[in-house]
């Protein structure tokens, strides 16, 4: 009798952790089933097909399953939003609802990646975009035009002798340097001397508070590529991460565990991480003590708003400001770099394009003659279409119709994520609280309702005399997000990335590398980019 109770509570037992296991597995799908997907793989989901066709697949799928569909990581469902108007509504109606991002596997046993805008949540990320939003303002962006150029030219300043020896030149390797050079000195103040130091304006600032040493620099930079690249959705990453895309739950004390263990790839990443939290630490103290730090880079406007009391020293302890001086560079540099590489790559491979570009650029005045910011608003109308876009109120910003279809071409950040703060009602699918919505802009920029021929390079569809433009949805171009949470630094990027196209014109022109890849391979991590960079010959202008 005893025997048998006792059998019948063993089973009892492992009915209830089955049960508790596949609650845990199942449970989060059970919750938004309701919203079309395709097939899973238990445990895995769709993380196959994301490695191997990367953000493509989601265009494949939004065909099959229309605009609101479930994408599985792993046991977590993503419900992906490929609609204009759907976009909106999660975006801009809904905003309050769905004001936060989910944080993806990657991140999630990364403080340093935490603590930064991105990641942040309610309170804290209205405190936070509300004190460095004087930074992006159109009045500090018009006095960062001389160092964004001065960053250029130095950056630019090897093609003449590339152009004679008619030798490749790894123009997305150039424009990281100068992404990276530029977002160093208006984050930190801080120039990493990437693109040669000694031609760049008096602020420039030792690295650390030591002699500018280019090892130091160049470690530094290391660390910051390696801490990006680590950061992936697929199985190609740390065990704890690829734990945290299959069960959550066991990435944490994984990640504590295998952190300590040298060699693995966790060891490795908080190695790496810990070197860079230290030496990002190390700028924010000594700009700390400075007294006369001034107000022209990130850093010291946050650490102004501290001393000045506007701000809780409990919310903006050092590493937290030190977490968001390092977002900048991560957000900052990349999808800057990447979208300039673009734009320079499709030029070179349209000589109609690149007639009208040259035409415009030629025609705004002598070589020298350096553009102000109102310049570059008002008097490039193919590279920059601002005045006539003052009269469009959904788009915002002012871009230029080449950097507008390259970024259409090749969108470097091609899924937004998104999470609901409550139950939320869209596309007719209720979505419950905790439910990780992602935009996939990438999607809509393919899209040939809104784009026709999406596979053509026309910057002329932007025109907005042509029909094309005149009929889109208004957010069917989304490259830098939308609403509230959309991308700071959207003007910044724009301004770095026109001063480098029209400087670059002047002097050059480019064609394919007869040795690079056609069409451009690309790797997905959180941002998209070029497996093999983008390489180019250089031609110098008569
Ligand atoms: C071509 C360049 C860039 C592209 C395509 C881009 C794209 C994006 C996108 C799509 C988002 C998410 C928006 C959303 O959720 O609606 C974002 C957010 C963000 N970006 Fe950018 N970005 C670029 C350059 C920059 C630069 C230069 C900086 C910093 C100087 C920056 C800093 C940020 C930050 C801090 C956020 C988070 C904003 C928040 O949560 O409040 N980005 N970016």
């Amino acid at each position: 009798m005893i025997g048998s109770i006792e059998l019948l509570f063993n089973i009892f037992m492992v009915l209830i952790v089955l049960g508790g296991i596949l609650g845990y597995l199942y449970g989060p799908y059970w919750r938004v089933r309701r919203v079309p997907g395709p097939p899973t793989i238990p445990l895995v989901g769709h993380i196959p097909l994301m490695a191997k066709y990367g953000p493509d697949i989601f265009s494949v799928f939004a065909e099959e399953y229309g605009p609101i569909f479930r994408f599985h990581i792993g046991r977590q469902p993503l419900i992906i939003v490929a609609d204009a108007e759907l976009c909106r509504e999660v975006g801009i109606k809904k905003f309050k609802d769905i004001k936060n991002r989910s944080i993806p596997p990657p991140l999630a046993a990364s403080p340093l990646h935490q603590k930064g805008l991105f990641l942040t949540r309610d309170a804290r990320w209205v405190t936070t975009r509300n004190t460095i939003l004087s930074v992006y303002q159109p009045s500090h962006l018009a006095n960062l035009v001389p160092t964004m150029q001065s960053f250029v030219e130095c950056a630019t300043e090897k093609l003449d002798s590339m152009a004679k020896v008619e030798e490749d030149i790894t123009f997305s390797a150039i424009s990281l340097r100068l992404a990276t050079d530029v977002i160093g000195q208006a984050a930190f103040g801080v120039n990493f001397g990437l693109s040669k130091p000694q031609s760049v304006g008096e602020s420039v600032e030792k690295f650390d508070g030591k002699d500018n040493n280019d090892d130091e620099v160049s470690d530094f930079i290391n660390q910051h590529i390696y801490s990006t690249t680590q950061v992936k959705m697929d199985f190609s990453g740390s065990l704890s991460i690829i734990l945290g895309l299959l069960v959550p739950i066991l990435q944490w004390p994984f990640w504590q565990m295998l952190k300590r263990i040298p060699g693995t790839m966790d060891g490795k990443i908080e190695h790496n991480n810990r070197h860079l939290t230290s030496r990002l630490g190390a700028v924010v103290e000594k700009r700390m003590k400075d007294s006369r730090r001034g107000s022209k880079d990130f850093l010291s406007v946050i650490l102004n708003a501290r001393e000045s009391g506007r701000l809780s020293k409990n919310v903006f302890t050092t590493d937290y400001i030190s977490a968001l001086a390092y977002e900048h560079l991560l957000a900052g540099s990349a999808t800057t770099a990447f979208t300039l590489s673009s734009a320079v790559y499709l030029v070179a491979g349209h000589p109609e394009v690149e007639k009208k570009l040259l035409a415009e650029i030629d025609g705004f005045g002598p070589p020298d003659q350096m553009a102000t910011a109102s310049d570059l608003q008002h008097k490039f109308p193919y590279l920059d279409q601002a005045r006539l876009l003052k009269f469009q109120c959904c788009i915002e910003e002012s871009s230029s119709l080449v950097i507008k279809e390259a970024m259409r071409f090749y969108m470097v950040s091609p899924l937004v994520a998104r999470e609901t703060s409550r139950d939320v009602e869209i596309g007719g699918y209720i979505l419950p609280k905790g439910t990780w919505v992602w935009l996939a802009l990438g999607v809509l920029a393919k899209d040939q309702k809104n784009f026709p021929e999406p596979e053509k390079f026309r910057p002329e569809r932007f025109d907005p005399s042509c029909k094309e433009e005149k009929q889109r949805h208004p957010y069917a171009f989304i490259p830098f997000g939308l609403g509230p949470r959309s991308c700071i630094g959207q003007k910044f990027a724009i301004q770095e990335i026109k001063l480098a196209l029209i400087h670059l014109y002047r002097k050059y022109v480019f064609r394919h590398s007869p040795y690079m890849e056609s069409p451009l391979e690309l790797e997905f991590g959180i941002v998209l980019k070029f497996k093999n960079g983008v390489k180019l010959r250089v031609i110098k202008r008569k």
